[in-house]
């Protein structure tokens, strides 16, 4: 079972039901087989979590064509990468040419070669895989393994711009170490990084929805972004994020606060308007993690963006 969710999935997305058997047949020896006969239902299952690897699309169907299906596949950031092959009966080279300039990977014209779909497929699969691996290589933290900057950066410009399409509350937690020079001077460099991994893993692990993200933020600082989540729901995470590190019982005898590792969260929650952006949000939750740290440290203090 284990393997067959992990085994590399393609969507048939056709209005002909032959069509999609024919292909089907091919490609189900080698791959897991989704299909869909409309457009919406492809995007849907293209988002969902549980999506394709490779989508083989239709460009005549009825409501929603080829077309507008790959440019809202394009659009949305969860299924952007996604390649698409069309696969179509227009053979004139200005449909091509709008295809690929659509963002499609490939355009194969019916009637097909059933080996050379197989091999176009297989090559486009191979270049997803390397590319999703170079991705994840690009936004991984080499020392924690958790998400990086650079990540969080394009996240929450994401989330921020979904949060203010449907005028739903989005928050930040920017979380540090408390007197970690302390612990770096004291234990050495080598106890500091195992800490960092450590304080990385847990706060990972107390994340609680799917779309609640975590990352380094760089030194011995974090930062988490909450969609959807009032202050009072941002506050909460942020309490349990911090009582997870302190949990760890990490020992740090040098500390100015506790016993073990302890963490500051600074939280700041809005609904995204135009005059706000994303960067006020991270700078309200820094002033309330300097706040936290005035107050004594080990402690969330929240601050309405
Ligand atoms: N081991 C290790 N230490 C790091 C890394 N990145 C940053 N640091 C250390 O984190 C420490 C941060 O110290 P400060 O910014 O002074 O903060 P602090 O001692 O935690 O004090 P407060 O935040 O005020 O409680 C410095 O000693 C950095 O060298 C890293 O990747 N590995």
């Amino acid at each position: 079972m284990s393997s067959l969710i992990t085994k590399t999935t393609v969507l048939i997305v056709d209005d002909e039901p032959i069509n999609i058997k024919l292909l089907a047949q091919a490609l189900s020896p080698r791959y897991r087989v989704k299909t869909s006969t409309s457009g919406e239902k492809a995007l849907q299952i293209a988002i969902s979590d549980d999506p394709p690897d490779l989508i083989l699309l239709d460009v005549l169907m009825p409501e929603m064509d080829g077309y507008e299906v790959c440019r809202q596949l394009k659009q949305d950031a969860r299924s952007k990468n996604t390649p698409v092959v069309f696969i179509t009966g227009k053979n004139s080279s200005e449909d091509e040419a709008r295809g690929l300039e659509l963002g499609a990977v490939d355009y194969i014209t019916k009637p097909f070669n059933l080996p050379i779909v197989m091999a176009r497929v297989k090559n486009h699969i191979a270049l997803k895989k390397k590319n999703d691996l170079l991705e994840q290589l690009v936004f991984i933290d080499g020392l924690t393994e958790i998400p990086n900057r650079r990540r969080f950066d394009e996240l929450l410009e994401a989330e921020w711009l979904r949060a203010r399409r449907n005028s739903t509350p989005i928050a930040v937690l920017l979380m540090d170490i408390d007197s970690f020079k302390l612990f770096n001077d004291n234990y050495g460099h080598t106890e500091g990084d195992d800490c960092l991994r450590a304080t990385a893993a847990a706060l990972a692990n107390a994340l609680r929805r799917p779309a609640d993200f975590v990352a380094r933020y760089g030194g011995e600082e974090f930062v988490a972004i909450v969609p959807e989540a009032t202050e009072d729901a941002a506050v909460a995470l942020a309490e349990k994020m911090r009582a997870a590190v302190e949990a760890l019982q990490v020992p740090h005898e040098y500390s100015e606060v506790a016993s073990v590792v302890t963490l500051s969260v600074g939280v700041a929650a809005t609904v995204p308007s135009l005059e706000r952006t994303p960067e006020q949000l991270i700078q309200t939750a820094d002033e309330a993690l300097y706040k936290a740290k005035q107050a004594g440290r080990n402690r969330v203090v929240s601050t309405q963006c």
